[in-house]
């Protein structure tokens, strides 16, 4: 069903300028009548044509503010009257959907909480039937593509056409420099499987540190994600939730005046053959790197072969630490990244694995 979705662009928004990025931005949560409508007229003053404020908060745990309910969508009434803003929500059920629709919310968003969740997300697609309000889907917490795809592909099976999908990085155990991961190859594959899907980056989410969210939202330009939502506050450092990721609309609109954004293609004769013959040059280099792949897979067949007839496991762990430590000081002094040398020696490795596992069984 995905390649065949005809989910309609962003000049389908009711929103009069979608240039790239598109940007979304309030706060965390809605916290005072006050609080909403200093950030949104920062908002407004920034530029910024789409106003976000959480209503319900799913937090991790529950002595943690969890949103101020529905009082708060009278404050987004407000904003809209007051600046002309759009204003977007959080839904994670069905009682969520028909307050915010009810009370004129103009785009609503399904949190990575809840994308994991088919009954939750077809709970919000049933209540949402016959409505084509812009949606945007963020990405489950687990790495899984999959689960992503299947909430827009429930939404759109609900009859909305006008789906985004943010990415807002990956659930991890261990402390790392980002909140959440960003798994960058995900989102990318997205793009791939669903190019008609526009996508949002969320770098407040990804960092969690409002001291990284220019090198996230660069990235993502350079990506050529077609939007950004970012958490704005007028006094971040006293937000009920989040503190740490959001940032004033002031310097919200420095950082965005700071991105670089460049042009998802060329359309100039000389830089497109340049491209093309270094293009070229790739092809060539990725047919050998596939032959030579080969070549050493035939040697791991005739290893499996060998180690059939003398009786001895497919896995030789101490030769395969051998290898990765090897390959892994040779790679980096070549410039690589280590987690690249070691995925890709791992992928080779399993394939070798997998075949002398056939010949074993054959
Ligand atoms: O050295 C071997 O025994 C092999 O079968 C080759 C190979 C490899 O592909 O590098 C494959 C499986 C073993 O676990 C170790 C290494």
């Amino acid at each position: 069903m995905s390649k065949e979705m005809k989910i309609k662009d962003l000049s389908s928004w009711p929103i009069k300028n979608t240039t790239r990025p598109l940007i979304i931005s309030g706060p965390c949560s809605a916290e005072t009548e006050e609080q909403v409508l200093t950030t949104a007229k920062g908002i407004k003053a920034a530029g910024i044509p789409i106003f976000r404020a959480g209503i319900w908060k799913p937090r991790t745990r529950p002595n943690s503010f969890e949103g101020i309910g529905a009082q708060g969508l009278i404050w987004l009434q407000k904003v809209k009257a007051e600046t002309g803003l759009l204003t977007a929500t959080e839904v994670a059920n069905a009682r969520h959907v028909e307050l915010a629709v009810g009370a004129g919310v103009d785009i609503l968003w399904i949190g990575a909480r809840t994308t994991v969740n088919p009954f939750a997300v077809q709970e919000i697609a049933d209540a949402l039937r016959g409505k084509d309000i812009p949606i945007l889907v963020k990405n489950p917490i687990n790495p899984d593509l999959e689960l992503w795809i299947g909430a827009i592909e429930r939404l759109y099976a609900a009859g909305l056409t006008r789906i985004a999908a943010i990415h807002r990085g990956f659930s991890t155990y261990q402390k790392q420099k980002y909140r959440n991961d960003p798994q960058w190859q995900i989102p990318i594959e997205l793009k791939r499987r669903l190019p008609q899907v526009p996508l949002f980056c969320d770098p407040s989410h990804i960092t969690g540190d409002r001291n990284l969210l220019d090198e996230i939202a660069q990235k993502s330009m350079d990506l050529n994600y077609e939007g950004l939502i970012i958490e704005s506050h007028c006094k971040p450092e006293e937000a009920w939730s989040d503190a740490k990721q959001q940032l004033t609309p002031q310097s919200l609109q420095e950082l965005l005046a700071n991105l670089v954004l460049r042009d998802p293609e060329a359309n100039n004769e000389v830089i497109n053959n340049t491209l093309g013959e270094l293009r070229h040059l790739i092809d060539d280099f990725d047919e050998k790197l596939l032959e030579l792949l080969e070549n050493r897979m035939q040697i791991a067949k005739t290893i499996g072969h060998y180690k059939k007839e003398n009786n001895i496991t497919v896995l030789q762990n101490k030769r395969w630490s051998e290898i990765l430590e090897k390959s892994l000081v040779q790679g980096i002094k070549k410039g690589f990244s280590e987690q690249f040398v070691s995925n890709l020696f791992k992928a080779i490795h399993q394939e070798s694995i997998n075949q002398q596992e056939d010949i074993m069984n054959s």
